[in-house]
């Protein structure tokens, strides 16, 4: 399967949002990674087949997705940001609420809400209301709505939003399971979301995408350039006025301050190996 989006572009009135994206997918999780305002639910909501771009195209193994219609919607599955839940639905009715309008038959639903249910881990909680679950079992309801259709495409906008540490780790192992025959695109401003699971990270900035590669990729290419340094406080400024400061830490003799920077930013610092987030905070430092 390859998802292929050709020199897209979006405006809304006379705003450019999105500027000529040109991205070839195959299945794995693709980390859409940047900023609020960046445009990515707007790229995902084109590849949903929910907006319509000003220009450009998006092809499903060559073919337009326009001239596919249907065929194509049925390889979509698709988590928003605010995904509307009937809260006094049970989550075994929003399901098969769903099923229904995929169009799925009710053997059917009921077989891959099974499925399901297991999978995200609520096969427990499935005659619970909606307006009972915690985030974190929203988010997994919202996985298994998205799946009902088995998509070849999974499309989940900032899936791990609100969720606590223990639950994005979860989540992000659900992600990593379930994407081995898919592709997945899961957009996110939080690095760590991305981190381990992603086959390829896009940083999005502006409506650009500004780089795309695996994360060793993207952190060999700040390899030699990102530094720790045990500093007086006094120092602070002067590093960051040369460098991109991506973490200070107080301790009781003073900082410790990691920074990416072309050359040593103080006399005492130790050149460290590059993590994502010291890329994220290379491109995006000034928002
Ligand atoms: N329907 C709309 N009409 C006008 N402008 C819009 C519309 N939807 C989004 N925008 C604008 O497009 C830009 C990109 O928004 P988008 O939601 O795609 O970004 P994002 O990267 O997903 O941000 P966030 O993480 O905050 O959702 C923003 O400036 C936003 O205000």
């Amino acid at each position: 399967m390859e998802l292929k989006l050709c020199n897209i572009v979006h405006d809304f009135g006379k705003k450019r949002i999105l500027n000529t994206i040109n991205l070839s997918m195959s299945p794995g999780v693709y980390g859409l990674l940047g900023p609020n305002g960046t445009g990515k639910t707007t790229l995902m909501r084109i590849v949903a087949d929910i907006l319509y771009p000003t220009r450009g195209n998006v092809l499903l193994d060559g073919q337009n997705k326009d001239d596919m219609g249907d065929q194509y919607r049925a390889q979509i599955g698709y988590l928003p940001q605010e995904l509307g839940m009937y809260n006094h639905f049970s989550a075994r009715d929003f399901l098969y609420y769903v099923a229904a309008l995929k169009g799925l038959t009710k053997k059917e639903a009921s077989d891959r809400i099974e499925v399901l249910a297991q999978m995200v881990n609520l096969s427990g909680e499935m005659d619970k209301k909606c307006g009972k679950y915690s985030g974190g079992m929203k988010r997994r309801l919202g996985i298994a709505q998205a799946l009902l259709n088995n998509p070849g495409i999974l499309i989940l906008d900032e899936p791990t939003a609100g969720l606590d540490p223990s639950e994005r780790v979860r989540f992000r192992n659900l992600i990593s399971e379930i994407s081995n025959e898919r592709i997945v695109i899961l957009s996110t401003h939080i690095v760590s979301d991305v981190d381990h699971i992603a086959k390829q990270v896009l940083l999005m900035g502006r409506g650009e995408l500004l780089r795309q590669g695996t994360i060793k990729e993207l952190t060999n290419e700040l390899q030699g350039e990102v530094w720790e340094a045990h500093v007086p406080g006094r120092l602070l400024a002067q590093i960051e006025e040369n460098g991109t400061v991506v973490n200070v830490q107080q301790t009781d003799t003073g900082l410790v301050v990691r920074v990416v920077s072309k050359t040593l930013p103080v006399e005492n610092a130790l050149m460290v190996n590059p993590s994502l987030e010291d890329v994220y905070m290379h491109y995006f430092r000034r928002g």
